[in-house]
């Protein structure tokens, strides 16, 4: 019998026999024979002998059975492991506080009582009352889940200031158009109402202009008659207007800070802005803190906002005591956790002073939320409760997993649905959408700006060759008037802020049948009456989609997204859905060549003349 390695050798060299190499095996075994359990012959007794009393080795062969080289005895073959499951990997290293999250149905509801003083909900009667006045009846699964925490039943934990008790940080993660704005709205309105001195207490931090705007509508509508001031910085007004807004006194300089507001709405580049060159604008007063579209947020640095914000709210140490001033008091106030800067104060702490901290409780939201533990850990979150609204999985370790793995819950009302087609027909496909299927109220996302107006130039033009008639119009599938011409803009950074400001009010009023943009308004933006949304380019990545198809089908209205899918892309496209694990509800709509032949000849026109428009906007 020969051994593999000699069989080996054999092949390769046609027999001739080379020296052999000094194996590991051979340098090791004299050690081994030292120790009589680990003696050649107790090695060998453990493998099991065959019938006739021989040992069989199948790697060594003979040269196990006798002394001389002395070696190991074989070891089994070398096989891998199965892999580990993506969702066992998923799940390691996640954050402690993750794997322990609160899991909510999102068919859970709380009626809310507008008589009753009291209410379990936590909320006031004038808030109730207000809530009422503005259509809401009762609590979304998101709103009834975190009020508890926010709200506690013991008031105490309600205080503005909860140096040695501060409160536990929630993270929620909750699908699009669930209510999470009313759900750290609600409880800001409520603990805030009851300060005496105006201090900034409560700051909302959101990617973009148009979220500060419509989060502030929010404020202004709950927190009307409770005698809260809230602002805005955006960058749409001048630096020296925003901080008049903001900052009461300019000088001298106050420790404690000077503020004309209770809430401040902002982006996180105009924040950076005042925490750097608004004298007397401090966070030290902080109750709230709200990270809105939280995973968005983190992803960008904007020098380093969140390290700086956290450094802002977090009390500094005490300065050394020769340092201290004296002298007249300052008309100052100090948040408690701050009392040690006061020039009253040695500074120099005794045993009876407890550690203080800020009482600042971090709230963070998005439909999207990331659990990646690095961009967690800079969040210096305290204590975190995780707060899911997931539907379909009873399993609290499934539901975990889904926000691990990306695998977002979609609103229940929502229907998807994807049509695949060759590049060149895909207007024609957005066409047969709006004139066949009744695709009105919607809002078409492009990959970028251009590709947007070219996609309206494209469109108006196929509706004057409609509006004269060129063609046929065809038996539609729908109950919309199409004789009626449709109206198409765009939504652009293009656009001057007041320009999409007046496009975004027509389209709310119904003025605008189809807006096109870029993924500049996928996220948060809520008009109630979007009743289709038109990826009219696929999607880079599951968030994006996710974000997209919830403009519509929001607070449990219906809505249907339709994603166009070009034939090299419907590979990709398909895989991102199945990893999503949203596969199976994205429903193929088959669109045959005579299903769009009535609008042909309309397409062609209106791509001749787009062309010479272009031909004319940029001579050779
Ligand atoms: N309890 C409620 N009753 C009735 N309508 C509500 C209630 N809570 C919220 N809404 C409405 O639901 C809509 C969606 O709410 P909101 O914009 O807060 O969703 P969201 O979860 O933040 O969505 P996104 O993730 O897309 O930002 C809004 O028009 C809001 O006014």
């Amino acid at each position: 019998m020969k051994t593999r390695a000699e069989e080996g050798r054999e092949g390769v060299n046609g027999g001739a026999e080379r020296p052999r190499k000094r194996r590991k095996a051979d340098v090791v075994e004299p050690k081994r024979a030292e120790h009589p359990s680990l003696s050649r012959e107790s090695t060998l007794s453990q493998d099991s002998p065959s019938a006739d009393g021989a040992v069989e080795l199948d790697t060594h062969g003979p040269r196990a059975l006798t002394p001389d080289p002395p070696s190991l005895p074989s070891f089994p073959q070398v096989t891998l492991p199965p892999a580990p499951e993506r969702a066992t990997l998923a799940i390691q290293g996640i954050d402690r506080a993750l794997a322990h999250a609160q899991l909510v149905d999102p068919a859970l509801s709380f009626s809310l009582s507008h008589v009753a003083e009291d209410d379990a909900s936590g909320l006031s009667l004038k808030t109730r009352t207000r809530l009422k006045e503005l259509g809401i009846t009762e609590l979304f699964a998101v709103q009834t889940a975190i009020l508890p925490h926010l709200l506690p039943s013991d008031r105490q934990k309600r205080a503005l200031y909860l140096p040695y008790d501060p409160p536990r940080d929630v993270c929620v993660s909750a699908p699009t158009g669930s209510g999470k704005t009313l759900a750290y709205v609600l409880p800001i309105i409520e603990t805030l109402s009851t300060r005496i001195v105006t201090r900034l207490r409560a700051l909302i931090v959101l990617p973009t202009r148009d979220l500060v705007t419509q989060v502030r509508e929010a404020f202004e509508a709950v927190g009307k008659n409770r005698g809260l001031k809230i602002a805005s910085a955006t960058g749409q007004h001048s630096f020296a207007h925003e901080q008049a807004q903001l900052i009461a006194e300019k000088s001298p300089s106050l420790q404690g800070g000077s503020s004309k507001v209770d809430i401040l709405i902002c982006t996180p580049g105009r924040l950076m802005d005042h925490l750097h060159a608004t004298p007397n604008f401090t966070l030290q007063h902080l109750r709230f803190l709200v990270i809105d579209e939280a995973d968005r947020l983190l992803a960008q640095s904007f020098q380093d906002w969140l390290a700086q914000v956290l450094a802002a709210a977090r009390p500094t140490p005490a300065p050394p005591p020769h340092t201290v001033a004296s002298g007249l008091p300052y008309p100052d106030a100090l948040a408690p956790a701050f009392l040690h800067l006061s020039s009253y104060t040695s500074g120099i702490l005794t045993d009876i002073d407890e550690k203080k901290e800020t009482s600042c409780q971090k709230l963070l939201f998005s439909a999207t939320l990331m659990s990646d533990p690095g961009k967690i850990r800079a969040l210096e979150l305290r204590d975190p409760h995780y707060i899911i609204v997931q539907s379909a999985s009873a399993d609290k370790e499934a539901g975990v997993l889904d926000v691990v793995m990306e695998k977002f819950s979609m609103p229940a009302t929502l229907k998807e649905h994807m049509l695949t087609c060759s590049s060149s027909i895909k207007p024609l496909m957005l066409f047969f959408l709006v004139l066949q299927r009744g695709v009105r109220n919607a809002l078409v996302f492009t990959k970028s700006t251009e590709s947007t107006m070219r996609l309206v130039k494209l469109f108006e033009f196929f509706e004057v060759a409609r509006a004269a008639g060129l063609a046929p119009s065809a038996a539609a599938d729908t109950s919309a008037d199409i004789s009626k011409p449709v109206v198409v803009r765009a939504y652009s950074s293009d656009l001057s802020a007041a320009e999409r400001k007046a496009t975004l009010e027509k389209f709310k009023k119904r003025e605008i049948d189809l807006l096109v943009a870029s993924d500049l308004i996928s996220r948060g933006i809520d008009i109630s009456h979007v009743e289709h949304v038109v990826s009219y380019d696929v999607p880079i990545d599951m968030r994006k989609y996710v974000h997209r198809v919830g403009r519509t089908a929001r607070a449990g209205r219906d809505g249907d997204a339709w994603t166009l899918v070009e034939d090299q892309e419907a590979r990709y496209f398909k895989e991102m859905l199945r990893n999503a694990g949203r596969f199976s509800s994205v429903a193929r709509v088959r669109v045959s060549a005579k299903q769009l032949e009535s609008w042909n000849g309309l397409y062609e026109t209106a791509l001749k003349k787009l062309k010479e428009f272009y031909a004319r906007e940029r001579p050779e």
